[in-house]
């Protein structure tokens, strides 16, 4: 038998065997992604109705934003959570009709269904900081729908550019992971209208994500003070967030990888896609933080051919090759990661939130500079607000954004949480029960999330140290504030008992001022003269803190202290 023929039998055999079932006793067989999603819809966040009400208006909100701050645009969303009426009869649980519009830059026509209607489809597979980063969130919140309402979603979208609104009503197809169109439409755009509207019905519990969601829309508007969001609730209350500065920060950019993040397989990837002729022009047209002189360094130190083919490198036999250059490129060191592609919020924005909502008598921020862990660049800011409206807590009230996503679940799993928790606040003059508010907020083109759901960040050594020092350099101008208001609140108490006697002083004195031959009782204005004098040598001892930019003039304060004893 020739070898051909002996080898097709074996395959033949081998085909047979594991068609046959009960030789393992098993059933083996292959799951699409959104079937795995569908059975799975914890993992995304949709655990129960409560959660998947709020991860579904969360997932919404943040294609929005994504859809405008980061491309330039100030951004208007208007959210509508209605009750689907009749839905809770005969025992079922409510089903809820959302809907979620943005003025943003639209989904092309082209790209509308896939990226509604396909498990890992996305715009945002790209090195850039967006809120989005695994082409699911959209499809779970459907696929969800699908399941608990029997529901197709609805989507509206115009581009900027485009003269048509399109239309498209669609289901996942769950085995295939396709999207199925049900129905599809297009009108002539009147107006200006570029954006998008998304409609899905599911299961939910307003009366139990109702807190959540509030706090979500409330802590974006912290950090977003510059969208205008509104919100309509199924019990026909209208929350309004008006757009309270028009700065918008500056848009992040996509970035090519830095060589300190690559690995085998994505090297290969990039190896097999560039048009690059030699293995130098390769690192300089391919990497970030890489330009000729480096280029040449690099290869010269670690011995690798600077002529070298791309493709040649991904030949059978190359494989310790490929191995040595993506050690070598881990090893290097090539100048950290580009962070002006990164978009922070900035330390003025978040102020001007905290103000807004918790109106503190103390506000600082932070907006560090650039850092990078496994060749990704990252920025940590914190915000810092004390007192005024803030209610005193056991513990800081800790408000956690990662690519300006307010983080609402799994707090304790956090590394800001594992940060913060650890600070010994007495040493910055905070002893608890304290209104203390504390805002952390990570930048970067890869978040290191725990979960797909993305709730919590993990502890990677360089963003834990980088939270620290910032929450330190906040913490620290809070304590100078609060040790100055202590010196100036014992001050101002000293002086208070020190101008009580200033109307009997002042008598006395102009009894003394008198020459003994003339004694007879003083008249009013010397003694009104006495007392403005004395006024003024006690206020020189208070030192007040601005409010507003504004100082009270001690003066004042000590001459109504003056005239209350007068009265007395
Ligand atoms: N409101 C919108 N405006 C513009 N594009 C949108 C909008 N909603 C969704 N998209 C497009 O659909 C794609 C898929 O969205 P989806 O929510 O599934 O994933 P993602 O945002 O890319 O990532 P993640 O799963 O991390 O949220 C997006 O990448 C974006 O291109």
């Amino acid at each position: 038998m020739s070898a051909v023929a002996k080898r097709s039998r074996r395959s033949r055999a081998r085909a047979e065997e594991a068609a046959r079932p009960g030789s393992t006793g098993e059933k083996y067989r292959e799951m699409s992604v959104a079937e795995f999603f569908a059975k799975n819809k914890e993992l995304a966040g949709f655990a129960n109705p409560t959660r998947a009400l709020y991860q579904t208006i969360r997932e919404l909100v943040e294609n929005s934003l994504d859809a405008t701050d980061a491309k330039g645009i100030l951004p208007w969303i208007h959210i509508s959570i209605r009750q689907i009426e009749g839905s809770e009869d005969k025992g079922g649980r409510p089903r809820y009709r959302v809907t979620v519009e943005d003025n943003g830059i639209g989904v092309p026509v082209t790209s509308m269904a896939m990226a509604f209607g396909k498990v890992l489809f996305s715009s945002k597979y790209v090195i850039r900081q967006t809120r989005g980063m695994y082409g699911l969130g959209v499809k779970a919140a459907i696929l969800y729908g699908q399941m608990t309402a029997g529901t197709p979603v609805e989507v509206y979208s115009a581009t900027k550019g485009s003269q048509y609104v399109y239309m498209m009503k669609l289901v996942i197809d769950v085995q295939r992971n396709e999207p199925r169109i049900l129905e599809r439409g297009e009108w002539n755009k009147r107006g200006s209208w570029h954006g998008t509207r998304v409609t899905l019905s599911l299961e939910g519990d307003w009366s139990r994500a109702k807190s959540k969601i509030l706090e979500y829309i409330k802590r974006t508007a912290v950090i977003a003070p510059y969208a205008e969001i509104i919100l309509e609730t199924p019990d026909g209350e209208i929350y309004y967030f008006p757009r309270s500065t028009r700065k918008l920060p500056k848009p992040p950019r996509e970035s090519k990888p830095h060589p300190h993040g690559v690995d085998i397989e994505q090297l290969k990837s990039m190896l097999r896609n560039t048009r690059a002729s030699t293995l130098r022009e390769f690192l300089v047209k391919e990497f970030q933080s890489i330009g000729d002189k480096t280029a040449q360094d690099f290869l010269e130190r670690y011995g690798l051919d600077p002529g070298l083919k791309p493709r040649e490198l991904l030949k059978k036999g190359r494989e310790g090759l490929l191995r040595r250059l993506v050690d070598a490129l881990m090893e290097y060191p090539f100048r950290a990661p580009k962070s002006d592609y990164l978009s922070p919020i900035g330390s003025d924005i978040i102020e001007i939130g905290l103000r807004r909502m918790f109106n503190p008598e103390w506000v600082g921020a932070v907006s560090r500079s650039p850092k990078a862990y496994r060749g990704h660049p990252f920025i940590v800011e914190v915000g810092i607000a004390y007192g005024g409206g803030i209610e005193p807590r056991s513990e800081p009230l800790l408000l956690r954004y990662a690519n300006k996503i307010p983080l609402l679940y799994e707090e304790r799993e956090d590394v800001s949480y594992k940060v913060v928790s650890s600070i010994n606040w007495r040493q910055y003059n905070v002893d608890f029960p304290a209104p203390l508010v504390v805002l952390v907020h990570i930048a970067s083109t890869k978040v290191p999330y725990k979960g797909v759901g993305k709730e919590s960040v993990s502890d990677v050594p360089e963003i834990e140290a980088e939270i620290r020092n910032a929450v330190q350099e906040v913490a620290r101008r809070l304590r100078l504030y609060l040790s100055r208001k202590a010196r100036e609140e014992e001050a101002i108490r000293r002086s208070v008992t020190l101008a009580k006697y200033i109307p009997e002083v002042a008598v006395s004195l102009a009894y003394f001022l008198r020459p003994p031959s003339k004694w007879q009782p003083p008249k009013p204005e010397e003694v009104k003269k006495l007392q403005e004098a004395l006024i003024k040598i006690v206020a020189r001892h208070i030192e007040l803190p601005p409010v507003d930019g504004k100082t009270e003039d001690p003066e004042a304060i000590v001459r109504r202290i003056v005239e209350s004893v007068e009265l007395e």
